[in-house]
């Protein structure tokens, strides 16, 4: 038995099942057109979309749990084959016929397709959330995304001399709207400068082209990207809500009132499933708030409620676990559906979660090792010669390659050749070929294979209007507040976050207790004598450690009294300077 055949799993069997009844064969360039995996993915999510329509009048209840079985969708996905039915994503998108994120409104066309679902169906928990609502958002302008040989350097520069590193070389790609293209690859591999160049975080590349809609990068595109970083900003003491509501209220544009503002707000907490933590604190290192998967999804909503063309995340399921990461990733689908193009960064996703990319890119030690559909990965490396020899996760299996790791997985034999010739210690470690002649092997197999056909596919100009192609740039999107508004939301949503700060009853306490002391030093206190006047002078002096009781050990402190104890001294000198002076005029 092949090493492929061990690792396919029962959807890759009806991925192919499927395939064959299309009369395509996943046997074919990864890079082909639609072939039938990617169809595959098309169609589940076509289901789950179904489903996700149909719960709320189905059941009518609160916490209705979406259950799907694989044979129910199995079911649905022939029947949508054999009925022709399976439109893609990026053309109801880029008609314009998309204007919900999990509500999806359905084309016409599709209604009459769409079948009762039977409880019988329904075998697996798919979601433990209850994500019902139907949101209605304006439509986003479609934009294909196109990079062609990328190359990106930096220099460092040393003390006496300067050097340049290649961080990527030669990246070649496309994501279409509807579509979800993931990024894998070691750390360092270059996942995030990619994902930068092309959200446009980083100026330009140091070679090659990226295009919007056949257009490059400008500063026009900026509203229409979101973009969620690997470390998220939020305050720890501002709740869901209110985090959001601010976003609302900076980010969406003028024309829309307050009450709109907030309203879009509370959409966009009910479709990502976050309503029952809407009144909870966001939490910080100090302060218990939101769990980590809840977290996510809120920086998801900061940059979906400004309805963006692009969503570009960055590695979004890092840390959570492996059903509230399948979320993230539904939640990525559900935005795509919408006529979004999605890029994200992932790190080791398990296999049901790697199943659900349209497109993948690897990535090692910054050149290109595969870029297709997601679903035919395996296809291309078994092609290559690299086929796992024991049942893993393709993701496991594809990021061991990439680091150069061909433990269980059969050694492609032109590379045996080469060892045997060489048998250097570059090229062999236990035996094996080590690490860099794997990572080279892959890269001449990807561009000799791959390459010359993808990088001409793209060179092709694209089949869109031109009307398309110049709204990227001439409709321009309308910012949000105004500065004053801008101020003034900043200014109360940093009086909120630090309420807590400014209102504990540790801070009032001392607020008032020093104030009291103070009264109680000054207190029936003339100023008539000297002895009296100095009285003061330490009164101040005490009273402004008193005042500085929270940081009395740090050098601020110590700054403040000294500064309040040589006032007091200075006080206590005044009248004899003064006596002095009219001495001496005397
Ligand atoms: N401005 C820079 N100057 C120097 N080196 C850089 C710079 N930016 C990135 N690098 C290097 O380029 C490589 C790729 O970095 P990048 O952050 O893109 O990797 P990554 O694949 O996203 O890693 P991870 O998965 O750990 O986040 C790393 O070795 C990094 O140190």
């Amino acid at each position: 038995m092949s090493g492929t055949s061990i690792l396919r799993t029962k959807s890759d069997q009806l991925v192919e099942a499927i395939s064959a009844a299309m009369g395509g064969g996943t046997k074919s360039s990864p890079m082909s057109g639609e072939a039938a995996g990617g169809g595959m993915e098309t169609l589940s999510r076509k289901s789950s979309r179904r489903l996700t329509s149909a719960s709320p009048g189905r059941s009518g209840k609160n916490n209705t749990h979406i259950r799907k079985s694989r044979s129910a969708q199995l079911k649905f996905d022939l029947d949508e084959v054999s009925s022709g039915a399976a439109l893609s994503r990026a053309s109801s998108a880029s008609l314009g016929l998309s204007f919900s994120f999990t509500g999806f409104t359905v084309p016409p066309d599709e209604i009459a397709d769409m079948k009762p679902f039977s409880d019988d169906d329904i075998t697996e928990d798919l979601e433990a959330g209850t994500r019902k609502m139907k949101i209605q958002t304006e439509p986003t302008l479609p934009i294909y995304l196109k990079f062609t040989e990328v190359c990106y350097k930096v220099v460092l520069k040393g003390v006496t001399s300067t050097t340049e590193k290649e961080i990527l070389s030669g990246i070649s790609g496309s994501v279409d709207p509807g579509e979800v293209l993931a990024m894998m690859g070691p750390s360092g591999s270059g996942k995030t400068t990619l994902l930068s160049l092309l959200g446009g975080r980083i100026k330009e590349p140091t070679e090659g082209a990226i295009t919007y809609n056949e257009q490059p990068y400008s500063k026009l595109l900026k509203s229409r990207i979101g973009f969620v970083t690997q470390d998220d900003i939020l305050f720890p003491h501002l709740t869901v809500r209110e985090t959001l509501t601010y976003a609302a209220r900076l980010r969406l544009p003028k024309k829309l009132t307050k009450e709109e503002k907030e309203k879009r707000a509370i959409d966009v907490i009910y479709e990502l499933g976050l309503e029952r933590c809407q009144d909870t604190m966001i939490g910080g290192s100090f302060v218990r708030g939101v769990s980590g998967g809840e977290r996510k999804r809120v920086c998801i909503g900061n940059e979906i409620i400004i309805n963006p063309s692009l969503l570009f995340l960055d590695e979004p399921t890092s840390g959570l676990d492996s059903t509230t990461a399948l979320r993230i990733v539904e939640i990525l689908h559900d935005i795509a559906e919408a006529g979004k193009t999605v890029i994200t960064t992932i790190h080791q996703p398990s296999s049901r979660l790697f199943h659900k990319f349209d497109k993948l890119i690897l990535l090692g030690k910054g050149s290109l090792l595969y870029f297709g559909k997601a679903s035919e990965a395996m296809v291309y490396f078994s092609a290559i010669g690299c086929s796992p020899l024991i049942s893993m996760n393709p993701a496991e299996f594809l990021l061991d390659l990439a680091n150069g790791n061909l433990n269980d997985v059969s050694v492609p034999s032109e590379l045996e050749d080469r060892v045997q010739i060489g048998n250097s210690d570059r090229e062999t470690r236990n035996g094996k070929p080590s690490p860099a002649i794997v990572h080279e092997y892959l890269v001449e197999a990807y561009e000799t294979r791959v390459a010359e056909s993808e990088k001409k596919k793209l060179m092709a100009p694209m089949m869109i209007d031109e009307e398309l192609k110049c709204k990227v740039f001439n409709a321009k999107r309308e910012w949000g507040a105004s500065w004053c508004e801008q101020y003034s939301i900043l200014f109360w949503r940093g009086l909120k976050e630090r309420r807590h700060d400014y209102f504990s009853w540790l801070r009032i306490t001392q607020v008032v207790a020093t104030a009291v002391i103070l009264g109680l030093l000054w207190w029936q206190s003339g100023g008539d004598s000297l002895k009296q006047m100095q009285e003061q002078g330490l009164g101040l002096a005490i009273g402004a450690t008193l005042m500085d009781l929270k940081r009395a050990t740090t050098l601020a402190s110590v700054t403040v009294m000294t500064f309040m104890l040589a006032g007091g001294y200075f006080v206590k000198k005044v009248p004899v300077f003064i006596s002095w002076l009219r001495t001496r005029k005397e």
